[in-house]
């Protein structure tokens, strides 16, 4: 049974500081944005959680691995090194959507993205050591078949972005609908999907749903582990099977 501990990341009073005292210039924010992004990756990364950027304000974490003071160490870090700060709560859950919205909930709580009062807010609890175990992550890596063959080779790179978007929309819609999943573009013509635990008619079934709707091809290479780093590794050799073997679902579990 998967037990997914997420981490919801907000920027705090961010659109604020955006327009204070005057708009700031669009190209300072998009670099502070995936400055910040990049260190969380390798912050978390570091410690082996993943963090997807969603909207680059708000980021999510998977943080199995980490306790509460891991989360401290890099909310100060960030707070000492950027001109904003950030506030985080943390839950877990067999479903990620779950663990999510128990996170979200509990920022919200605190009060608004946008309170001038509310900072560094760090909630929630983590999974204790003990009840760790190897099948607590589940984590999809979709992949476009032959994206470049299609794609990026025969279109202008702005009508190969629509397609690969327009799979992407479709499959994070469904997979949070119908499989309790959360699912990220993570470059490329790739999308990583944290799940809880699904079998292969699942994932045969949301790859078959996107094809159906908007004619994009996909496969998938699913791993599990007891970190996102080892369920995400996981992940990755079993889409090389994938490659390997033709087929569209390879488990490697
Ligand atoms: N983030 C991320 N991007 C990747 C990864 N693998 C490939 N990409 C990106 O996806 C692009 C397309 O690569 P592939 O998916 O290997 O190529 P393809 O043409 O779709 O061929 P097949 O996947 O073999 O059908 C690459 O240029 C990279 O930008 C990965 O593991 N992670």
């Amino acid at each position: 049974m998967t037990n997914t501990q997420v981490t919801h990341v907000q920027i705090d009073n961010y659109g604020p500081w955006t327009v204070t005292p005057e708009p700031r210039r669009e190209v300072d924010l998009q670099t502070l944005q995936s400055r910040l992004y990049a260190d969380l990756s390798q912050l978390f990364g570091n410690r082996n959680g993943y963090v997807f950027f969603s909207r680059f304000d708000n980021m999510i974490a998977v943080t199995n691995g980490l306790d509460v003071d891991d989360h401290a160490m890099i909310q100060e870090s960030v707070g000492n090194r950027y001109p904003v700060t950030m506030s985080m709560a943390v839950a877990t859950g067999t479903t990620p959507v779950k663990a999510l919205g128990d996170a979200t909930s509990e920022l919200q709580a605190a009060g608004s993205a946008q309170d001038e009062h509310r900072r560094e807010i760090l909630q929630g609890r983590t999974i204790d050591e003990e009840f760790r175990t190897e099948a607590d992550v589940q984590i999809a890596h979709f992949d476009v078949n032959d994206a470049t063959g299609k794609y990026t080779d025969e279109l202008n790179e702005f009508d190969t972005f629509i397609r690969i978007e327009q799979g992407y929309a479709e499959l994070m819609r469904y997979m949070r609908r119908a499989h309790g999943s959360l699912s990220f573009f993570v470059g490329g013509d790739n999308v990583i999907a944290v799940c809880p635990d699904l079998d292969g008619d699942d994932y045969r079934d949301a790859i078959d749903h996107v094809n159906e709707a908007v004619d994009v091809d996909l496969k998938v290479g699913v791993g599990r582990g007891r970190t996102a780093q080892n369920a995400g590794m996981a992940a990755k050799h079993a889409l090389e099977e994938c490659r390997a073997t033709g087929a569209d679902v390879e488990l490697d579990f």
